[in-house]
């Protein structure tokens, strides 16, 4: 469990998060989304105790991660977008560092470490960056933390290593962890996410399932402005050549298709739109 109650942090000359409230009670794939340099890996560290808030109070798995507590760091693993490894190979680092986490499945990372055709030997040393980033992955794949933070864990990855990624967290094994996945590759891991967060402006934007996003909005791509004219509840466009992609308010029944790349542009550009769609739809939001 994750909950956050009016958080405030900033760095010296960066505000950041002022109030901000989140909750995240259920097991699930959260997509944590925001534009460049609005928190979104500063989050993730305050959820990992490398950050410490200067008002409020950030909670994970009942514990406060500022104080560090060898209980809470055994259940929440951070994967930063950025890390340094010793020179070691995936099996001795699996020797040296599983043992800090009691759920660690050998078999697993041994499974993931297939899926992402890495050599349990290999020195770090002599790998690739995004060899390196599987091994990694691997590893938190495989700790099993009831909470799993992902910070842009499909930059520098192939597009087979981007399938090989969701093929894994898609896996049954991973359902009972809160993983949220920090990314600007929406439109990448839409199939798997089960809940859209988007920061901005200091505050938790959005917090929706993806069905109540499907609820509320519709999504495609009109032919020409003609068709574009005739859509109704328009919330967001852009043009493709002819082409008018657009995000609309969902007046049917039937759930619309969810594309979280025109989501994530519609919130940037129209917030109040999709919040008011979301209302209309009477579909829970933040
Ligand atoms: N150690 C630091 N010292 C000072 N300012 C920082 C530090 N780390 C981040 N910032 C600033 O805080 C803001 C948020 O940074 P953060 O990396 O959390 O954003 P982000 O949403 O993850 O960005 P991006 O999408 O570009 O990865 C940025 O303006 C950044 O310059």
């Amino acid at each position: 469990m994750i909950h956050i109650e009016g958080l405030s942090f900033g760095y010296r000359k960066t505000r950041l998060y002022d109030g901000f409230q989140l909750r995240l009670d259920q097991p699930g794939v959260y997509g944590l989304f925001g534009r460049n340099g609005s928190g979104k890996s500063t989050l993730l560290k305050l959820l990992a105790g490398l950050l410490f808030p200067q008002a409020g109070r950030v909670s994970v798995q009942g514990h406060e991660p500022r104080h560090r507590d060898p209980r809470l760091l055994a259940q929440v693993m951070l994967v930063p977008e950025e890390f340094h490894l010793p020179d070691l190979s995936p099996e001795a680092l699996r020797r040296t560092h599983a043992a800090f986490y009691p759920r660690f499945s050998r078999e697993a990372f041994g499974e993931y470490l297939d899926v992402f055709e890495l050599e349990r030997d290999r020195r770090f040393g002599e790998m690739s960056l995004g060899q390196k980033k599987k091994a990694v992955m691997a590893f938190a794949l495989a700790s099993f933390t009831p909470v799993l933070l992902l910070d842009e864990p499909t930059n520098g990855l192939d597009i087979v290593g981007r399938d090989q990624f969701k093929a894994i967290i898609a896996r049954p094994e991973h359902r009972e962890r809160i993983v949220v996945i920090s990314t600007h590759q929406a439109h990448d891991l839409e199939r798997i996410l089960g809940h859209v967060l988007f920061v901005d402006a200091a505050k938790l934007a959005l917090s929706a399932p993806m069905p109540a996003l499907a609820r509320a909005l519709s999504m495609g791509v009109a032919d020409d402005d003609a068709a574009l004219a005739g859509v109704e509840g328009l919330i967001y466009h852009e043009q493709m050549g002819t082409q008018r992609p657009y995000v609309a308010r969902n007046r049917g029944d039937a759930p619309g298709s969810v594309h979280l790349e025109l989501l994530y542009k519609a919130l940037s550009l129209n917030k109040a739109g999709v919040l008011d769609a979301m209302r209309q739809a009477e579909v829970a939001h933040v």
